[in-house]
């Protein structure tokens, strides 16, 4: 993976103030390059992959002219024809082209997706015509082209399909299908390595000693970048010992293009992931980000790999995820960075809050204004370390980080939890 000669340089954090986060995530985001390498995929397995190049179309889309409706196709005399009859003289069917010729005058009985013959100029719906004696009177005057989706309507040959950086969905999978392709070429899949570090962490099934609790970001974090594109590598949990997680990460990196690591790297001298990735011969740079939760995080690189430091607090890690590292999957993973999808919302609740982060509070939505604006209430206080006012929400209210106060009535912003994952989904 190329990147810039000195990424720490681009990233490093003034450490008087707090970034806010979109300057976090740009100083980040300017030191990453998609990894290279692409494979070529049937389409049936090309869901969530991304497009490296742009395709271009390699037929017209329709590629006849035919009919949009079941009824007569109509060769005018004139244009427009005033002459309301016509001669019913044969037969198209979808799949089933006109043997024979048309000429003014003459009707074809016709029905949707058939091709329509040539010398035919429009297409009566049968609902509209009376049939008497192998003659169609149209019961309305008719243009040419009226019923007819003409070849090229939608996608002229050699025009751009679709994109390079595509997401593959199933509307680009119908698309790509109707062209008549087969198979595509998308970007290799990312590989992301998530590991734990904390002394206190056991994994769910083993005995918990004193002081010691179960981690649950790994299993969280692994799941939210679950992804066609990417490939998930759980690399465990590590004790807070400088060695251990020096190996921990050299070995993760030697696997993947990104490790992503949770809990220390905040201030205190247990909080070694810093020191650690520089004894394996990487670099981390501390970011401290005017968010909440979520400020302590740090970037770097190890070898070809990108890391990205969380903090340990459950909620913290999953807004630090959310904020900053499904932009950084996203660009190496050679997709356009997401937005984060906000709905517009008013605050059913009062709070004091102290400025300087931008809050992300787990929040319920309780009703809507009368013009439709959902509201929206936060749930429970407490902070980063708590997990079921996060599992209870509907989404995040996101507090600016310039007031001191949330009354009743006042606009905010709402991310539903839906709009969480890396495109969408959770
Ligand atoms: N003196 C200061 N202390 C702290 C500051 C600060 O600015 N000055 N920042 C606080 C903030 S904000 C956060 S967030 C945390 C971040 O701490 P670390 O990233 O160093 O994380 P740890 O200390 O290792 O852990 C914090 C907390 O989370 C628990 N944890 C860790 N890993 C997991 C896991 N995988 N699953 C579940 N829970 C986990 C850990 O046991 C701790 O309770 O620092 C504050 N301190
Ligand atoms: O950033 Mo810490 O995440 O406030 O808990």
């Amino acid at each position: 993976m190329a990147r810039s000669e000195d990424p720490g340089a681009d990233i490093c954090s003034d450490a008087r103030r707090l970034l806010t986060p979109a300057e976090a995530a740009a100083r980040v985001l300017a030191t990453l390059v998609p990894i290279a390498g692409v494979e070529t995929v049937p389409l049936g397995q090309a869901r969530g992959r991304i497009l490296r190049g742009a395709i271009a179309a390699p037929r017209s889309l329709p590629p006849f002219d035919h009919s949009a409706v079941d009824g007569y196709a109509l060769a005018f005399r004139s244009a427009p024809d005033e002459d309301a009859s016509y001669r019913l003289v044969g037969r198209v069917a979808a799949g089933r082209p006109l043997s024979g010729e048309v000429r003014p005058g003459d009707a074809v009985r016709i029905f949707t997706g058939a091709a329509v013959p040539f010398g035919c100029d429009a297409v009566v719906m049968q609902e509209h015509a009376d049939v008497v004696d192998g003659v169609v009177m149209p019961r309305r005057s008719y243009r040419a082209g009226d019923n007819i989706r003409l070849a090229g309507e939608d996608v002229p040959a050699g025009a751009d399909l679709l994109p390079g950086g595509t997401v593959i969905d199933p509307r680009h999978l119908a698309l790509l299908a109707a062209s008549g392709l087969s198979r595509v070429s998308v970007g290799r899949r990312l590989r992301v390595a998530v590991l734990s570090t904390g002394t206190e962490l056991r994994a769910p099934g083993e005995t918990l000693s004193e002081g010691a609790i179960y981690d649950s970001n790994r299993v969280m974090l692994l799941a939210l970048f679950d992804h066609p594109a990417i490939e998930t590598i759980d690399a465990g949990i590590v004790p807070d010992d400088a060695a251990g997680i020096a190996a921990a990460i050299r070995d993760a990196a030697a696997r993947a293009d990104l490790v992503i690591t949770s809990g220390g790297v905040s201030v205190g001298e247990e909080d070694l992931v810093r020191g650690s990735v520089e004894a394996a011969g990487g670099f981390l740079t501390p970011l401290k980000i005017g968010m909440k939760p979520g400020k302590p995080l740090a970037f770097g690189r190890i070898g070809h790999a990108a890391i990205l430091g969380l903090p340990g607090n459950p909620l913290a890690a999953l807004v630090g995820a959310m904020i900053i590292g499904r932009q950084v999957l996203a660009v190496l993973a050679g997709m356009p960075a997401p937005v984060l999808r906000t709905l517009p919302a008013t605050a059913g609740f009062e709070r004091r809050v102290t400025p300087g982060r931008i809050e992300f509070a787990p929040a319920c939505v309780t009703g809507r204004e009368r013009d439709g604006t959902l509201v929206v209430e936060t749930l429970g206080r407490g902070g980063s370390a708590r997990l079921m006012p996060l599992t209870a929400a509907d989404g995040f209210c996101i507090i600016p980080a310039d007031i001191e106060q949330v009354s009743p009535g006042d606009r905010l912003s709402f991310l539903p939890m839906d709009r969480l994952g890396l495109y969408g989904s959770v």
